[in-house]
């Protein structure tokens, strides 16, 4: 039988695990959400089917876990009206706030509380996520199979054995995937320019991203090899990297994701206590 599962903020991420549960299976009853916002509420019940409650103590007193899917700025009011339920009630709490440490959020819910930190990411929803997992030292062996069944039903899993680690996953695969829609964006625009229309720009660019990211995934070779593999000598893809090399491709990358990773830190440090 299914654990019931409370999301307190229906928004991008909680629909995108909704959806990706869902798929796998998950009991419908038993997946519930909040949201201040009614037509926010009407929306996700409508597309899943499941019931959704204006007050999050009310939601969460019958849960067995409660998923945290607020902004990081909101989570602290948040953790502060629910902790009289979480006391009493004692589920289990997966968190998917980018930067704030487990131990701001043990202490915001009145302290012994069994918290999974995560960084899952939106292709949650078609089950393709990646989710780095950090358990605090309140969670049982059974509470980490928990939640590890939750976010595996959305895609693949990584425990992380410091915490810290969490806010590089977010800089990899949190973020992420905006970073390959920012690059499949400029392919298409840029294959406009070169005369094709843009229903053909947009297929060819996310079907060259999919063929590309399963071939690696499939693959013994490394990303490296791979790419020599489509450079031939003197063609057309030399130019193009040569290209992307003169113009600090690697060193464009090293800074977004030393960035995000930056603010996650900055994000705890604002918002929660110093580490
Ligand atoms: N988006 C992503 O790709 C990822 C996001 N995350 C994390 O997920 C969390 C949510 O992000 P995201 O889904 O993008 O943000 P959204 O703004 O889409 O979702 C947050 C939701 O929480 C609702 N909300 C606000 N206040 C409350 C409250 N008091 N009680 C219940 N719900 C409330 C908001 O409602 P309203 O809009 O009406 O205020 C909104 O619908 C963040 O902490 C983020 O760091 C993690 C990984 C990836
Ligand atoms: O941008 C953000 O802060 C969140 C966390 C990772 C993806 N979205």
């Amino acid at each position: 039988m299914h654990s019931s599962i409370c999301f307190i903020g229906a928004g991008n991420m909680a629909q995108s695990l909704i959806g990706g549960l869902i798929a796998s299976g998950y009991d419908k009853q038993k997946i519930s959400a909040t949201d201040p916002t009614e037509s926010q509420r009407n929306s996700v019940t409508q597309t899943f089917g499941i019931q959704c409650f204006a007050d999050n103590a009310q939601a969460i007193n019958q849960a067995d876990i409660v998923v945290l899917a607020v902004k990081p700025q909101t989570l602290e009011s948040v953790c502060e009206s629910i902790s009289d339920s979480v006391q009493t009630n004692t589920p289990l709490i997966i968190s998917v706030a980018a930067g704030i440490r487990s131990d701001d959020i043990n202490r915001w819910l009145g302290g012994q509380t069994a918290i999974v930190r995560t960084m899952p990411n939106t292709p949650a929803l078609i089950q393709t996520g990646a989710t780095g997992l950090f358990a605090n030292s309140f969670v049982t062996t059974e509470q980490q199979s928990q939640a590890e069944h939750i976010l595996r039903a959305a895609g693949i899993t990584v425990w992380v054995d410091e915490e810290a680690k969490l806010d590089a996953v977010t800089a990899l695969s949190g973020s992420g995937p905006a970073y390959y829609f920012l690059f499949m964006e400029a392919m298409e625009q840029t294959a406009q320019q070169l005369g094709l229309d843009e229903k053909t720009a947009h297929l060819l660019a996310l079907q060259t991203a999919l063929g590309s990211a399963k071939m690696a995934l499939e693959s013994h070779l490394d990303c490296a090899t791979l790419r020599k593999n489509v450079t031939s000598p003197n063609g057309t893809t030399e130019r193009a990297i040569q290209s992307f090399e003169n113009a600090g491709l690697r060193e464009i990358v090293e800074n977004a994701m030393k960035a995000a990773q930056n603010r996650a830190v900055e994000l705890a440090d604002e918002l929660g206590g110093k580490a």
